[in-house]
């Protein structure tokens, strides 16, 4: 649940991308604040920026102009190796297609990321995290493509972020798993108090967040807080 400490704020964020002669807005001035603890869902059509948004907040892309704080930094010119280290100590990502090394195990596959994190949880204890604890000698290719997306995330908190952020993490899967997954992401923003922001094409997903945010056209069009959250199990699509 918020808080109410704003852990990112943006102002007129802008991201525009040159293309030859003409130049993509993709940000054209977000103006956002998500909170500490608190699990949003991002809507919004196809190319109303949700991914750029959300790459820019993980410090994987950085904005044209505008301002980006996290906490009290202000990553608004940040340089690479500053966004590296951001990422690095306060992002975890989940992405709709999981992105696991197919020649290491689901244990290995988040030792990689734990070897190199300041505060990490053992690889075994964010596994069980994600109800994999029985999988952990498995390689990608021995797990449904649900718990594939369950070794991610667990990979993405075994370092303990103060951030998760999730680009369509069920979107290759059926509602059955999807709905497993939502409830792992649930569990952990719950339990950890990690601040979750979901991307989404889908409607439904918005019913369990504390706060939807929309854009449209590269813009924030609509921010509503939700009274009547509905747990995962409670979802269909
Ligand atoms: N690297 C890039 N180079 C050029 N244009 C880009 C780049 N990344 C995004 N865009 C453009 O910026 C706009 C916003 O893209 P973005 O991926 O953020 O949208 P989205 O809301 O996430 O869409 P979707 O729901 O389809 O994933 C689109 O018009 C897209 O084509």
């Amino acid at each position: 649940m918020s808080d109410n400490l704003p852990v990112f704020r943006t102002r007129n964020l802008t991201r525009s991308f040159p293309m030859g002669e003409v130049e993509i807005q993709a940000l054209r001035g977000v103006d956002l604040e998500l909170y500490q603890g608190e699990f949003v869902v991002m809507l919004g059509a196809s190319g109303s920026g949700k991914s750029t948004l959300l790459n820019i907040l993980g410090g994987l892309d950085s904005p044209s102009s505008g301002e980006l704080h996290y906490r009290d930094t202000d990553l608004s010119h940040a340089s690479d190796a500053t966004l590296t280290r951001f990422r690095r100590e306060h992002v975890g990502f989940v992405f709709q297609f999981y992105n696991l090394i197919p020649s290491l195990t689901a244990l290995e596959n988040i030792a990689i990321v734990t070897d190199i994190a300041s505060n990490p949880m053992p690889p075994a204890e964010a596994l069980a995290l994600v109800g994999l604890e029985g999988r952990m000698h498995h390689f990608p290719s021995q797990l449904s493509g649900g718990e594939q997306q369950r070794v991610a995330i667990a990979r993405a908190v075994a370092k303990n972020p103060k951030v998760l952020l999730c680009d369509e993490p069920t979107g290759a899967l059926d509602s059955k798993t999807g709905i497993r997954v939502l409830e792992v992401l649930q569990d952990i923003n719950r339990r950890l108090g990690t601040t979750t922001a979901v991307i989404t094409h889908n409607a439904a997903i918005a019913d369990m967040a504390d706060r939807i945010i929309r854009l449209t056209d590269g813009r924030v069009s609509e921010v509503r807080s939700n009274h009547s959250k509905r747990s995962p199990a409670e979802l269909s699509w």
